[in-house]
């Protein structure tokens, strides 16, 4: 069996391989997903004309269906063309009990193709098995065009594209992706995402589209395939919006494709994007809170290579560390009175006065502003309230945490001092609603950050230091494996050599991060 996450991906062959379930097949190959296959329909097509096409059998289908059930089960299922009413009622049964008796969850992606990009009508479904399809997926992506047919409203601005979404979600879908692509009244390619309690929007620049075929299919199941890599909805929608972009450039760039008929293209492979220019900047919502004025630039660290980065409950170990040379600590006061936390900043920022140490304080920003701190740490909640101008004004630093792609996208509008990625491992010092990220997309994080700093946060302990710096980051922030220990700055010098080369333990992803700890101490004490 096959060790890549499973895809199916339902819908037309189309003859010249220029789109339909041969693109979706070979875009899942590209990101390393299995796909397995189910046709609807064949068409008959060129890259310019659709001569014919010709519909499966309800039994043809579910025999592909059948087939594939019980051997290869999808993590995720991407819905393209779809020839007839009764193929539309057939998916829309068979996704629904496929969602609901599934160990599992199935994520299902519509893309609602009702017209081919080589100008054939594809299919016609009645009103009902249209609104069955929309409430029985998870997402459904139309262009432009295909939004003003199943919402039935006419879409020619911002304003008019979101309602006609908000119309889908009313009529049931759970999430609505319109690709902006070809919106005439765009000078920059937007896409807008919908859903039932949010709102992204994905901005690229708009490069010369060409004439590239198959885009629509290659986005939807790019998002179906990264879901199943375990992305969540709004990392899959960048990373499948950053993958389009990079297949974008490399089509065009290309003078030897193969497929190049009359200007004509047809996709590039390109594996996984890696760099940031292929990646949209990302807005939470029209009225983002932090795009309420220019952009940002928030001071440089004044020392950059930030190592071991404690993150302290109080100020009771703060001085053992700064003694033991940290360059960088953070006050994370959760509990007590705003006169007890005001006392103990002020307190930090004396006690660091005169030393290299860079003191943030974590989401209090007024009291960081009040008592002359030298940065402020905030999560992407408290970039909600805070006061960002004013925390500007005062000249302190800035950093910020992301917990993915599509939060490190939103936040370099505001050009951090440094960029905190978490959490990395299993923690227990904090109930967090995303999963471990683990090493490799720690990696590809650090490379997206460019020139900004990073710090790598969650479950870091001893065992895990070292192959955390391996990864490139520009610190290491810690919680228990400075708080818990006995001597705090003896573990915190530990936790500094182990970051440099000592010896490594395990690199497992457990939920037992002291354990761990604990043995790799004493390993280093009998040496
Ligand atoms: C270095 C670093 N990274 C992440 C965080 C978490 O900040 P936030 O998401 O605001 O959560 P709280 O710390 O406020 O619970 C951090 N504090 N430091
Ligand atoms: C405070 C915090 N923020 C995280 C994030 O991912 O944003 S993880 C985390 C807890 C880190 O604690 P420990 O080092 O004890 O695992
Ligand atoms: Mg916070």
């Amino acid at each position: 069996m096959s060790e890549e996450p499973v895809a199916w991906v339902i819908g037309g062959i189309d003859t010249s391989g220029g789109a339909g379930i041969t693109r979706d097949a070979i875009t899942l190959a590209d990101i390393s997903v299995h796909a397995c296959v189910l046709t609807t329909q064949v068409a008959n097509q060129s890259h310019s004309t659709m001569r014919s096409a010709s519909a499966l059998s309800i039994e043809t289908l579910n025999a592909q269906w059948q087939a594939l059930e019980i051997e290869l089960p999808p993590k995720a299922i991407k819905i393209g063309a779809i020839a007839n009413t009764a193929q539309a009622l057939f998916l829309c049964e068979h996704v629904t009990k496929i969602k609901q008796y599934k160990s599992t969850s199935c994520f299902v992606v519509w893309d609602p193709v009702l017209v081919s990009s080589s100008g054939g009508v594809l299919s016609e479904l009645s009103q009902q098995s249209v609104d069955a399809l929309i409430a029985a997926v998870d997402i459904v992506t139309p262009n432009v065009k295909e939004l003003s047919q199943l919402s039935g409203w006419p879409v020619h601005c911002e304003k008019s594209l979101l309602a006609a979404a908000k119309v889908l979600i009313a009529r049931g879908a759970k999430a609505v992706y319109v690709k902006g692509g070809h919106a005439h009244w765009q000078s920059t390619a937007i896409d807008t995402f919908v859903s039932t309690h949010a709102v992204r929007i994905f901005q690229q620049p708009r490069d010369n589209m060409g004439n590239l075929r198959g885009t629509g299919c290659m986005f939807a199941s790019a998002l179906a395939g990264f879901v199943a890599s375990d992305y969540d909805i709004q990392d899959a929608l960048t990373l499948a919006n950053a993958y389009l972009h990079k297949v974008r450039n490399a089509s065009l760039l290309s003078t030897n494709s193969v497929c190049s008929a009359d200007h004509i293209h047809c996709a590039e492979l390109v594996g996984f994007p890696l760099t940031p220019v292929h990646y949209p900047s990302v807005r939470f919502g029209e009225s983002d809170p932090i795009r309420r004025q220019t952009p940002m630039h928030f001071p440089r660290l004044t020392d950059t290579s930030l190592g071991v980065y404690p993150v302290l409950n109080d100020i009771s170990q703060l001085e053992a560390l700064v003694e033991a040379g940290a360059v960088i600590i953070q006050l994370r006061i959760k509990f007590g009175t705003q006169d007890d936390k005001s006392l103990q900043i002020a307190k930090a920022v004396e006690m660091v006065k005169n030393t290299p140490c860079q003191l943030f304080i974590n989401d209090d920003w007024e009291l960081a502003i009040k008592h002359g701190a030298y940065g402020v740490h905030l999560g992407q909640e408290d970039l909600e309230t805070a006061n960002l101008h004013a925390i500007s004004r005062a000249g302190l630093r800035l950093g910020i945490s992301t917990h993915g792609y599509c939060e490190l996208q939103r936040i370099k509008w505001l050009n951090p001092s440094y960029i905190a990625l978490g959490h990395i491992f299993p923690t227990t010092t904090k109930d967090m609603p995303s999963k471990p990220q683990g090493l490799d997309r720690l990696s590809r994080y650090v490379r997206l950050c460019g020139d900004t700093p990073t710090v790598a946060i969650g479950g870091i302990n001893l065992a895990r230091i070292n192959p955390v710096a391996s990864t490139g980051v520009s610190g290491i922030a810690v919680v228990r494996a400075i708080t818990q220990a006995k001597d705090p700055a003896a573990a915190y010098h530990n936790l500094r050599q182990q970051m440099s080369g000592g010896e490594v333990i395990s690199d497992v992803i457990d939920d037992d991060t002291d354990k761990v700890s604990t043995s790799v101490q004493h390993g280093l004490n009998h040496e």
